[in-house]
């Protein structure tokens, strides 16, 4: 079942209330929350904070991204706020499988995420172990870039090496998704689609949400 997880990134923090229950009365089912340290992207977000406010105020599954170094020292605040998915950059964690394990230690779902310079070969150790895998279609640090469209050929890649696996972790794609691309990206394999700026940047977030639910829908008829 495909899901649509909007970016609290783009979304206004003068009020968050109003800004989430829109769209996840809409058909949201996830909630995409990009934690950044200034170290590991150039970019500043927020902590567990945001995630804990968030935390039994919504059905949504509460998806968190972190882009940071040292994703070990940030499994246990962000599965105590309330995460119900966690992903981490496999270009940041020396122990990538021991932070999988902290993850799902804490009860959450273990997500692997990978930059666009980063070859797909590299999850080839982790694809085993993840329940997702995070596929970055723009440099991450910054909502509203350009959807890079080699991104279609890293999925075919990630769709074989899933393939030859005996797990069967489920693809989410990030980063410049918006109605030219995510019909598209469905057919492709995608089962989870982040939209930051193609959702809260619109006039009225709540109608992008069921535009994009309906293009990926008309893929069926
Ligand atoms: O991880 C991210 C950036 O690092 C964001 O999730 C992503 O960029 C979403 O924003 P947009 O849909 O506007 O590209
Ligand atoms: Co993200």
């Amino acid at each position: 079942m495909f899901k649509l997880a909007p970016s609290l990134l783009s979304a206004d923090y003068w009020n968050l209330e109003r800004a989430v229950t829109p769209v996840v009365e809409a058909g949201a089912e996830v909630l995409h929350i990009d934690i950044m340290d200034g170290h590991f992207v150039p970019n500043l977000t927020m902590g567990p904070g945001i995630t804990k406010a968030l935390s039994g105020k919504t059905n949504a599954i509460l998806d968190v991204h972190l882009m940071v170094t040292n994703p070990e020292n940030f499994v246990a605040p962000f599965a105590a706020a309330g995460a119900h998915w966690i992903s981490y950059h496999i270009e940041a964690a020396i122990h990538a499988h021991r932070v999988c394990q902290q993850i799902k230690d804490a009860g959450c779902k273990a997500g692997i995420a990978i930059n666009p310079g980063t070859p797909i070969a590299a999850l080839e150790a982790m694809i085993e172990h993840v329940d997702f895998v995070l596929l970055m279609s723009v440099n991450p640090g910054f909502g509203g870039q350009s959807f890079i469209p080699s991104t279609f050929d890293r999925l075919a890649q990630l769709g074989d090496l899933i393939e030859r696996s005996k797990n069967k972790p489920f693809i989410e794609v990030d980063g410049g998704v918006g109605p030219a691309n995510i019909a598209e990206l469905y057919r492709a394999g995608v089962s989870v689609a982040v939209a930051g700026s193609a959702v809260f940047s619109r006039p009225d977030p709540a109608a992008a949400v069921a535009q994009l639910l309906n293009l990926v829908e008309a893929t069926h008829e």
